[in-house]
């Protein structure tokens, strides 16, 4: 399988600034992004999740994240580059989607 490669500062220039404008942000000590969702319910929350975890199966690259009522914490980042590739730049824009569709 291909390994994911680790974005270059020249990427990240290119790549970050639209995430960090719709809330998320960089990991301190660790190469990695992280947004805090809240939604109106639980109901929502897991409904946002369920879609969010049925396409990280598809794209075999999952999210960390933490759940608590209508709050979801969630860190993308990729193990097998240990930090940000692409893949978490393009989960992170389908989680927008997700997110946007459910408030
Ligand atoms: C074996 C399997 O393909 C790998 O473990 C996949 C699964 N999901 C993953 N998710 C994330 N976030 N990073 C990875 O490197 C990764 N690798």
């Amino acid at each position: 399988m291909c390994k994911a490669h680790r974005l270059n500062a020249e990427e990240r220039e290119q790549l970050l600034p639209n995430l960090r404008a719709v809330g998320w942000n960089e990991v301190e000590g660790r190469d990695a992004i992280f947004k805090e969702f809240h939604f109106k319910d639980f109901n929502r929350a897991f409904g946002f999740m369920t879609r969010v975890a049925l396409q990280a199966e598809k794209l075999d690259h999952h999210p960390e994240w933490f759940n608590v009522y209508n709050k979801v914490h969630i860190t993308l980042s990729t193990h097998e580059c240990t930090g940000l590739s692409e893949r978490d730049i393009n989960l992170a824009s389908f989680i927008e989607q997700v997110a946007a569709s459910l408030s």
